[in-house]
């Protein structure tokens, strides 16, 4: 997981999956499988590629009442996926459920996958925080502090930005994930993404994990553009 770069497969059916994956023969990937994807192919999706031994991270955001979560996790973990997820704004209570329905769905003699909690969406700007959603501390505190509670939970990690990264390691401790989406290299669009960084300044962050959309799928050439990113992400470890 760590040092991994995961690619969004934010694609509305398998076929166009597999067209963009053609160029890919020789990879063994980390995919990201998201809600545009899995609500239309369900979880055969997640075998077909991992018969292709790639790794997964479903990403669906899990975020319900504790209940509601802990059996959406329970089946969720028969699928095997290296990584899943839930909105930390769900609160400590849903998050240990979700790690509960993990721990009680993993098939005997598998590992569990691990989880992490949503943050504050890379999408999300400190105004827009502060304004809709009423927070009143900076965008960096609420990141943390859903951090905080997300460790307390027994989680994994969390999905922030990269601007994040420094402070929750500080925090928290090195061990502690940070999956990183809102990566660009510097000639890409923002697009709808405000927390953004390259994948230069994610590795100089530290940040565990960068997660890649249409800097890849949407690029004219897919394999040269992820092999642009993997070489920024890659640099020189320190
Ligand atoms: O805070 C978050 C959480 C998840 N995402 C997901 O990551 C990718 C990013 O795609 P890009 O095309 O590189 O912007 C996408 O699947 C999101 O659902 C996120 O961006 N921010």
């Amino acid at each position: 997981m760590k040092n991994s770069l995961i690619i969004a497969l934010d694609f509305p059916n398998k076929q166009e999956v597999f067209q963009f994956l053609e160029p890919f023969a020789d990879e063994k990937l980390f995919l990201k499988v998201g809600m545009e994807l899995f609500y239309q192919e369900g979880p055969q999706i997640i075998h077909e590629l991992k018969e292709r031994e790639h790794q997964i991270f479903l990403d669906l955001k899990l975020h319900d009442i504790p209940n509601t979560v802990y059996g959406a996790m329970k089946g969720l973990a028969r699928l095997g996926c290296d990584l899943v997820n839930v909105h930390a704004a769900g609160g400590k209570q849903m998050m240990t459920a979700a790690l509960e329905g993990l721990e009680a769905g993993t098939l005997s003699g598998r590992r569990r996958s691990a989880c992490i909690a949503v943050t504050q969406l890379t999408s999300t700007s400190e105004m827009q925080m502060q304004e809709e959603q009423l927070i009143g501390v900076s965008l960096q505190e609420s990141v943390l502090h859903y951090a905080s509670v997300a460790k307390e939970a027994g989680l994994d990690g969390v999905v922030c930005s990269s601007q994040e990264v420094v402070p929750i390691r500080e925090r928290i401790g090195h061990e502690f994930l940070t999956v990183t989406p809102g990566i660009r290299l510097s000639s890409d669009s923002v697009g709808d993404q405000k927390r953004v960084a390259t994948p230069e300044l994610a590795r100089e962050f530290g940040a565990a994990a960068i997660v890649v959309g249409r800097g890849i799928t949407r690029a004219a050439n897919p394999f040269e553009s992820y092999q642009a990113y993997k070489q920024a992400w890659e640099g020189v470890r320190s």
